[in-house]
């Protein structure tokens, strides 16, 4: 059986119940992924399915965001699922510009919010 595909979760502070409850409402579908997390998002995924396959990385503002660039860079993850805050001023901003860049580099498909994270979920299981 191939390798199960990669995916990178993520969400900002004011983000993290939202991605919690999209995890719970997709769990089954997430269960079939291997899933690469930051730090405090992927243990409030835990919390929300304790049964994924969750490896935590760094916290974001510590490297984690860099962490999961690196692994679209050597192609080891295959889809970004990122809950932004857009309302809020990150120290590691340039870290989030710079995954947000390497996504886009290598093409990965990537959802920024909720209503494209929907719609991305659907989509790659159809
Ligand atoms: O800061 C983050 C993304 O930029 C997320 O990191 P945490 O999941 O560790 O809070």
């Amino acid at each position: 059986m191939a390798d199960r595909k990669c995916l990178a979760l993520i969400a900002h502070d004011q983000k993290k119940d939202d991605l919690a409850a999209f995890a719970k409402a997709h769990e089954a579908t997430l269960s079939g992924w291997k899933i690469v997390a930051t730090g405090t998002t992927g243990g409030r995924v835990l919390d929300a399915c304790p049964g994924l396959d969750v490896t935590r990385l760094k916290s974001g503002p510590l490297g984690g965001d860099q962490q999961i660039g690196a692994l679209i860079a050597t192609g080891d993850v295959d889809c970004l699922i990122f809950f932004v805050d857009p309302l809020t001023a990150m120290p590691h901003d340039v870290d989030v510009k710079a995954l947000m860049r390497l996504a886009i580099v290598y093409d990965i498909p990537m959802a920024l919010n909720r209503a494209t994270a929907e719609q991305l979920i659907d989509f790659r299981r159809n």
